[in-house]
Protein backbone atom coordinates (compact mmCIF):
# COMPACT_ATOMS: atom_id res chain seq x y z
CA UNK A 1 0.00 0.00 0.00
CA UNK A 2 1.11 3.58 -1.06
CA UNK A 3 0.45 7.04 0.93
CA UNK A 4 1.15 9.83 0.20
CA UNK A 5 1.31 12.79 2.74
CA UNK A 6 0.94 16.28 1.78
CA UNK A 7 2.04 18.70 4.56
CA UNK A 8 4.03 21.52 5.45
CA UNK A 9 5.90 19.26 7.82
CA UNK A 10 7.44 16.10 5.96
CA UNK A 11 9.79 15.25 8.25
CA UNK A 12 7.41 15.09 11.05
CA UNK A 13 5.31 13.08 9.00
CA UNK A 14 8.19 10.76 8.17
CA UNK A 15 9.41 10.62 11.56
CA UNK A 16 6.44 9.12 12.14
CA UNK A 17 6.29 6.43 9.81
CA UNK A 18 10.01 5.48 10.59
CA UNK A 19 9.41 4.04 13.90
CA UNK A 20 8.21 0.53 14.81
CA UNK A 21 5.39 -1.50 13.01
CA UNK A 22 4.93 1.02 10.78
CA UNK A 23 9.17 1.64 10.11
CA UNK A 24 9.31 -2.20 9.51
CA UNK A 25 6.39 -2.81 7.55
CA UNK A 26 8.00 -0.16 5.30
CA UNK A 27 11.44 -1.69 5.02
CA UNK A 28 9.58 -4.73 4.29
CA UNK A 29 8.15 -2.75 1.27
CA UNK A 30 4.45 -3.71 2.73
CA UNK A 31 3.97 0.07 2.88
CA UNK A 32 5.41 3.09 1.47
CA UNK A 33 4.84 6.63 3.03
CA UNK A 34 6.06 9.70 0.56
CA UNK A 35 5.69 13.16 1.80
CA UNK A 36 4.75 16.13 -0.31
CA UNK A 37 5.26 19.91 0.64
CA UNK A 38 3.00 22.27 -0.75
CA UNK A 39 5.98 24.66 -0.74
CA UNK A 40 7.53 23.41 -3.21
CA UNK A 41 4.88 23.62 -5.39
CA UNK A 42 4.13 28.04 -4.62
CA UNK A 43 4.80 29.59 -7.18
CA UNK A 44 5.84 32.90 -5.90
CA UNK A 45 9.35 33.97 -4.75
CA UNK A 46 8.05 33.77 -1.48
CA UNK A 47 7.11 30.44 -1.73
CA UNK A 48 3.65 31.61 -0.21
CA UNK A 49 1.28 28.68 0.91
CA UNK A 50 -1.40 31.04 2.94
CA UNK A 51 -3.59 33.52 1.88
CA UNK A 52 -5.70 36.36 4.25
CA UNK A 53 -9.35 34.65 5.05
CA UNK A 54 -11.89 36.55 2.91
CA UNK A 55 -14.43 38.15 4.90
CA UNK A 56 -12.58 38.99 7.27
CA UNK A 57 -11.52 37.48 11.19
CA UNK A 58 -8.68 35.90 12.25
CA UNK A 59 -5.64 33.61 10.77
CA UNK A 60 -4.87 32.65 7.18
CA UNK A 61 -6.11 29.87 5.00
CA UNK A 62 -4.14 27.62 2.91
CA UNK A 63 -4.30 29.09 -0.83
CA UNK A 64 -5.81 26.41 -3.74
CA UNK A 65 -3.15 26.38 -6.16
CA UNK A 66 0.01 25.03 -3.92
CA UNK A 67 -1.95 21.79 -3.41
CA UNK A 68 -3.88 21.94 -6.02
CA UNK A 69 -0.47 21.42 -7.70
CA UNK A 70 1.15 18.75 -4.58
CA UNK A 71 -2.03 16.98 -5.14
CA UNK A 72 -1.50 16.41 -8.88
CA UNK A 73 1.82 15.17 -8.07
CA UNK A 74 1.08 12.77 -5.97
CA UNK A 75 -1.29 11.12 -8.31
CA UNK A 76 0.97 11.43 -11.79
CA UNK A 77 3.73 9.90 -8.83
CA UNK A 78 1.98 6.57 -9.41
CA UNK A 79 -0.14 4.56 -11.68
CA UNK A 80 -2.90 3.34 -9.15
CA UNK A 81 -5.97 5.87 -8.43
CA UNK A 82 -5.52 7.88 -5.16
CA UNK A 83 -8.17 8.38 -2.71
CA UNK A 84 -7.90 11.61 -1.01
CA UNK A 85 -8.35 12.35 2.91
CA UNK A 86 -8.50 15.25 4.47
CA UNK A 87 -8.10 15.48 8.21
CA UNK A 88 -10.46 17.95 10.07
CA UNK A 89 -12.72 17.98 13.21
CA UNK A 90 -15.79 18.35 10.62
CA UNK A 91 -15.01 14.81 9.28
CA UNK A 92 -16.68 11.66 10.31
CA UNK A 93 -15.38 10.22 12.87
CA UNK A 94 -12.45 7.61 12.06
CA UNK A 95 -13.05 4.03 13.47
CA UNK A 96 -11.64 0.56 13.09
CA UNK A 97 -14.08 -0.47 10.71
CA UNK A 98 -13.12 2.71 8.35
CA UNK A 99 -9.54 1.93 9.01
CA UNK A 100 -9.50 -2.08 8.17
CA UNK A 101 -11.51 -0.37 4.77
CA UNK A 102 -9.03 1.87 3.75
CA UNK A 103 -6.20 -0.76 4.71
CA UNK A 104 -7.65 -2.18 1.54
CA UNK A 105 -7.29 0.17 -0.30
CA UNK A 106 -3.78 0.15 -3.00
CA UNK A 107 -3.10 3.99 -2.51
CA UNK A 108 -4.39 6.81 -0.33
CA UNK A 109 -3.53 10.64 0.08
CA UNK A 110 -3.31 12.71 3.29
CA UNK A 111 -3.85 16.17 2.95
CA UNK A 112 -2.77 18.14 6.56
CA UNK A 113 -4.19 21.54 6.76
CA UNK A 114 -2.78 24.29 8.77
CA UNK A 115 -3.56 27.77 9.83
CA UNK A 116 -7.68 28.17 9.74
CA UNK A 117 -7.76 25.40 6.88
CA UNK A 118 -8.09 24.48 3.30
CA UNK A 119 -9.63 26.70 0.99
CA UNK A 120 -13.40 24.69 0.42
CA UNK A 121 -13.22 24.85 -3.61
CA UNK A 122 -10.21 22.40 -2.99
CA UNK A 123 -12.19 20.15 -0.32
CA UNK A 124 -15.05 20.40 -2.70
CA UNK A 125 -13.14 19.27 -6.01
CA UNK A 126 -10.28 17.41 -4.78
CA UNK A 127 -10.64 15.58 -1.68
CA UNK A 128 -12.66 12.64 -1.39
CA UNK A 129 -13.22 12.19 2.12
CA UNK A 130 -13.10 13.83 5.49
CA UNK A 131 -12.19 12.23 8.56
CA UNK A 132 -11.53 13.25 12.14
CA UNK A 133 -9.82 11.82 15.32
CA UNK A 134 -11.90 12.74 17.84
CA UNK A 135 -14.05 15.74 18.55
CA UNK A 136 -10.76 18.20 19.54
CA UNK A 137 -9.02 20.83 17.54
CA UNK A 138 -5.47 20.31 16.93
CA UNK A 139 -3.15 22.59 15.18
CA UNK A 140 -2.38 20.65 11.76
CA UNK A 141 -4.12 17.62 10.56
CA UNK A 142 -0.52 15.87 11.06
CA UNK A 143 -1.26 14.23 13.87
CA UNK A 144 -4.40 12.74 12.42
CA UNK A 145 -2.58 11.55 9.11
CA UNK A 146 0.31 10.00 11.70
CA UNK A 147 -3.02 7.97 13.12
CA UNK A 148 -4.55 6.68 10.04
CA UNK A 149 -0.98 5.89 9.02
CA UNK A 150 -0.19 3.87 12.12
CA UNK A 151 -3.88 2.16 12.34
CA UNK A 152 -4.02 1.41 8.40
CA UNK A 153 -0.22 0.47 8.10
CA UNK A 154 -0.14 -1.87 11.12
CA UNK A 155 -2.71 -4.07 9.25
CA UNK A 156 -0.81 -5.05 6.01
CA UNK A 157 -0.24 -8.10 5.64
CA UNK A 158 2.97 -9.04 7.24
CA UNK A 159 3.28 -6.00 9.04
CA UNK A 160 2.60 -8.11 12.60
CA UNK A 161 3.75 -11.07 13.62
CA UNK A 162 1.79 -14.33 14.49
CA UNK A 163 1.33 -13.05 18.25
CA UNK A 164 0.19 -9.57 17.61
CA UNK A 165 -1.80 -10.38 14.71
CA UNK A 166 -3.62 -12.85 17.12
CA UNK A 167 -5.12 -9.87 18.64
CA UNK A 168 -6.97 -9.39 16.05
CA UNK A 169 -8.82 -12.25 16.59
CA UNK A 170 -12.32 -12.65 15.64
CA UNK A 171 -13.59 -11.26 19.13
CA UNK A 172 -11.58 -8.47 19.66
CA UNK A 173 -13.04 -6.31 16.96
CA UNK A 174 -15.57 -4.20 18.21
CA UNK A 175 -14.84 -4.88 21.88
CA UNK A 176 -12.36 -3.44 24.33
CA UNK A 177 -8.85 -5.49 24.87
CA UNK A 178 -8.63 -7.93 27.56
CA UNK A 179 -6.22 -7.22 30.34
CA UNK A 180 -2.37 -8.11 30.09
CA UNK A 181 -0.20 -9.75 32.31
CA UNK A 182 3.80 -10.70 32.79
CA UNK A 183 6.02 -11.78 34.45
CA UNK A 184 6.56 -11.80 37.88
CA UNK A 185 3.41 -14.12 38.69
CA UNK A 186 3.81 -12.47 41.98
CA UNK A 187 4.06 -9.04 43.10
CA UNK A 188 3.19 -6.73 45.50
CA UNK A 189 0.61 -5.38 43.31
CA UNK A 190 -1.07 -8.57 43.56
CA UNK A 191 -0.90 -11.66 41.79
CA UNK A 192 -1.31 -12.71 37.42
CA UNK A 193 -4.58 -14.42 37.28
CA UNK A 194 -4.25 -18.50 37.95
CA UNK A 195 -5.86 -19.16 34.44
CA UNK A 196 -3.35 -17.56 32.57
CA UNK A 197 -0.51 -19.92 34.09
CA UNK A 198 -2.80 -22.97 33.97
CA UNK A 199 -1.59 -23.80 30.36
CA UNK A 200 -5.38 -25.00 29.44
CA UNK A 201 -5.62 -23.12 26.34
CA UNK A 202 -9.24 -22.72 25.95
CA UNK A 203 -9.85 -22.17 29.58
CA UNK A 204 -7.90 -18.98 28.54
CA UNK A 205 -9.72 -18.12 25.51
CA UNK A 206 -12.54 -18.03 27.27
CA UNK A 207 -10.99 -16.01 30.20
CA UNK A 208 -10.28 -13.57 28.11
CA UNK A 209 -13.26 -13.17 25.62
CA UNK A 210 -15.14 -12.98 29.12
CA UNK A 211 -12.98 -10.27 30.49
CA UNK A 212 -13.22 -8.33 26.71
CA UNK A 213 -17.19 -8.69 27.08
CA UNK A 214 -17.01 -7.44 30.80
CA UNK A 215 -14.94 -4.57 29.88
CA UNK A 216 -16.82 -3.03 26.86
CA UNK A 217 -20.01 -3.76 29.12
CA UNK A 218 -18.05 -1.46 31.81
CA UNK A 219 -16.54 0.99 30.13
CA UNK A 220 -18.46 1.02 26.38
CA UNK A 221 -22.21 -0.20 26.73
CA UNK A 222 -22.55 1.66 22.86
CA UNK A 223 -19.89 -0.74 21.64
CA UNK A 224 -21.81 -3.66 22.96
CA UNK A 225 -25.38 -2.10 21.67
CA UNK A 226 -23.57 -2.36 18.34
CA UNK A 227 -22.74 -5.91 18.56
CA UNK A 228 -25.20 -9.46 18.11
CA UNK A 229 -23.83 -12.03 20.77
CA UNK A 230 -22.81 -15.29 19.55
CA UNK A 231 -24.25 -17.63 22.63
CA UNK A 232 -20.86 -18.16 23.69
CA UNK A 233 -20.15 -14.16 24.61
CA UNK A 234 -23.84 -14.33 26.00
CA UNK A 235 -23.33 -16.74 28.43
CA UNK A 236 -19.72 -15.35 29.25
CA UNK A 237 -21.15 -11.89 29.77
CA UNK A 238 -24.13 -13.01 31.95
CA UNK A 239 -21.59 -14.99 34.23
CA UNK A 240 -19.24 -11.42 34.01
CA UNK A 241 -21.95 -9.32 34.99
CA UNK A 242 -23.13 -11.89 38.00
CA UNK A 243 -19.51 -11.79 39.19
CA UNK A 244 -19.15 -7.67 39.08
CA UNK A 245 -23.16 -7.66 40.61
CA UNK A 246 -22.53 -10.18 43.48
N1 LIG B 1 -9.88 15.95 15.24
C1 LIG B 1 -9.16 15.91 14.12
O1 LIG B 1 -9.02 14.87 13.45
C2 LIG B 1 -8.47 17.20 13.68
C3 LIG B 1 -7.87 17.28 12.42
C4 LIG B 1 -7.27 18.48 12.03
C5 LIG B 1 -7.30 19.55 12.93
N2 LIG B 1 -6.76 20.76 12.64
C6 LIG B 1 -6.36 21.17 11.33
C7 LIG B 1 -7.53 21.24 10.37
C8 LIG B 1 -7.39 22.52 9.58
C9 LIG B 1 -6.33 23.34 10.24
C10 LIG B 1 -5.77 22.55 11.39
N3 LIG B 1 -7.87 19.43 14.16
C11 LIG B 1 -8.45 18.28 14.52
Amino acid sequence: MRIDVVTLFPDFMRQCAAVGVVGRAQQRELLQVETWNPRDFATDNYRTVDGRTCGGGPGMVMLIEPLRAALKAVREAAPEPVHVIYLSPQGARLTQDRVVSLAKMPRIALLCGRYEGVDERLLAHEVDEELSIGDYVLSGGELGAAVVIDAVGRLQDGALNDAQSAQQDSFSDGLLDCPHYTKPVHDALGDVPAVLLSGDHAAIRRWRLKQSLGRTWLRRPDLLARRNLDAESAVLLEEFRRDYLR
